[in-house]
């Protein structure tokens, strides 16, 4: 297994208060790892430390073997492509504007924009079933559509790495499924902070968080316990079997 993001004994903090304390994370090639916590938790600033946006107070974040601080942005967004919450564009760029961002850690004077950038645009518009509009002002665009172009942004990065911080919010359930099933057949590493639990049970290990600290680490199976969900989400948890497929879907109840 190869790592190709890691981190050690990483912390942020803020006015003395721990907000991402001693976490130690390998990302290993061609995983799918979903991050999961309670609101609060440090899953986005442990993805802004992870993504070289934040600098982290203690440990280090190294890519493929190297310090993330040693890096140029250039060389990191070659490699990482981050999709935050709440991301915001300046409001006079049109969709396609917007995934053409996506391109620029690629272009250079000798390197100029090319045929081949503008079919990289169009397959990530296509991919995020954006490709009837590319011409729309951002400004009018609605919640999910805007998180669907910065879905494409990222993609138009060509990154090995996708750092995806509950990119399916705002999407109705259909774009929820494409989405994370594009992602997951991408041959990309990618991790992906979640909040619903039966979309996380489909990742190939699970982190979870808990007051800024990495508590568990594993499949799925190994990591969303009975106790678990009781222990860090303060939820009933209960697994049913899809008498169709016989998959395992979780039920949630009060405690
Ligand atoms: N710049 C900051 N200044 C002060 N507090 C901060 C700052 N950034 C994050 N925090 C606090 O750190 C904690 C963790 O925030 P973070 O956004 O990482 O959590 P999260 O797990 O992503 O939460 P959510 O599930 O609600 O998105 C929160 O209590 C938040 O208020």
């Amino acid at each position: 297994m190869t790592t190709v993001l890691q981190c050690s004994a990483l912390g942020w903090a803020v006015k003395g208060r721990a907000i991402v304390a001693d976490v130690d994370l390998h990302l290993q090639q061609g995983e799918t790892l979903g991050l999961i916590g309670p609101n609060g938790s440090g899953k986005s600033t442990l993805l802004k430390l992870l993504s070289g946006i934040r600098r982290p107070c203690s440990g280090q974040v190294q890519l493929h073997g190297k310090p993330l601080a040693s890096l140029s942005r250039r060389d990191v967004a070659r490699q990482v492509a981050f999709v935050e919450q709440q991301a915001d564009t300046g409001d006079a760029v049109t969709v396609r504007d917007a995934v053409e961002l996506g391109r620029t850690p690629w272009l250079s004077a000798l390197q100029p924009w090319s045929s081949e950038d503008q079919r990289i645009v169009d397959q990530a518009l296509a991919d995020v079933d954006m490709a009837q509009m590319p011409e729309r002002a951002w400004s009018t665009l609605s919640g999910g559509e805007r998180q669907r172009v910065h879905i494409a942004r990222a993609l138009a990065q060509k990154p090995q790495i996708l750092l995806l911080d509950e990119p399916t919010n705002h999407l109705d359930i259909q774009h929820q499924l494409s989405i994370l099933n594009l992602v997951r057949a991408l041959p990309v590493t990618t991790l992906i902070a979640l909040h619903d639990l039966n979309q996380a049970l489909q990742c190939d290990r699970l982190g979870v968080m808990e007051r800024g600290r990495l508590v568990a680490l594993g499949t799925p199976a190994e990591v969303l316990t009975t106790e678990r969900l009781r222990d860090t989400f303060g939820v009933r948890g209960r697994y049913l079997v899809d008498p169709e497929d016989g998959a395992r879907v979780l039920r949630f109840q009060p405690i």
